[in-house]
């Protein structure tokens, strides 16, 4: 498998396949949506586009990064999460880097949405579909978030079938800057219990697929063949 790693910014052609990857804290948090019960999650574009699907469907769940803000249900944090029943929710996820580097791609074949708790389920969704050349786009920081580079590289390695130790990557993540910034509290909306959360490797067993369903962005939970719970 041929692996190319991208910024959002350096996003100039249409992937066939991209795997998009937020550890810290969109996907991880998407995961947990769909463990805790979620039906999908509808990718907004932009905060005013998340409460206006709010004012139409005051069902859904609403969901942004940083603080709480009027309109939105919960933040982007999965220790907060992972206590809320999603059961059969329609969730709306806004954030600065996961939600805006899936819609960058929305045109691709396959978009997949990962992060460590889901890296297995991706990787082997992508063996399963023998994918040649998948572009990981690295959302953080411009594409320097070492997070989500460390998870894109390790995602990439399991996808070609190597044998790979997992430690050296997740400490890469531990010692990231969003990973401080997450500890120290820095970042809004967090809590100290956030980062154990997502260096929890292949806590699920199922991957995440996006795809455009009636002009929105909706990312379900998907199942490979190999899975254990397949
Ligand atoms: O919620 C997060 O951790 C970040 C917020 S920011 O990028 O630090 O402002 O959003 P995400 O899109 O999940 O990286
Ligand atoms: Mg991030």
């Amino acid at each position: 498998m041929e692996a190319r790693f991208l910024g959002i910014p350096e996003l100039t052609d249409v992937p066939v396949v991209a795997v998009v990857v937020d550890v810290m804290r969109a996907y991880t948090v998407a995961a947990w949506a769909f463990a805790r019960g979620a039906e999908r999650v509808v990718l907004a574009e932009s905060l005013e586009d998340a409460l206006a699907l709010k004012a139409r469907h005051p069902a859904w769940v609403t969901l942004k990064d940083g603080s709480p803000a009027p309109g939105f249900d919960l933040v982007n944090s999965p220790a907060l999460l992972r206590n809320t029943d999603l059961s059969g929710r329609t969730v709306v996820q806004k954030t600065t880097a996961g939600t805006v580097g899936a819609l960058a791609v929305k045109d691709a074949s396959l978009v997949l949405c990962a992060s460590f708790v889901v890296a297995e389920a991706t990787a082997g969704l992508l063996r399963e579909r023998a994918c040649e050349r998948v572009t990981f786009v690295v959302t953080g920081e411009g594409g320097r978030a070492e997070e989500d580079l460390a998870c894109a590289q390790y995602i990439a390695r399991r996808a070609g079938g190597d044998a790979v130790d997992a430690g050296p990557y997740l400490r890469r993540a531990g010692a990231s800057r969003s990973a401080d910034e997450l500890r120290q509290g820095v970042r809004e909306g967090s809590t100290p219990e956030d980062v154990a959360l997502c260096l929890e490797l292949d806590r699920f067993s199922f991957a995440m697929a996006a795809a455009v369903e009636d002009s929105l962005m909706v990312l379900r939970q998907v199942t490979w063949t190999d899975s254990p719970s397949a």
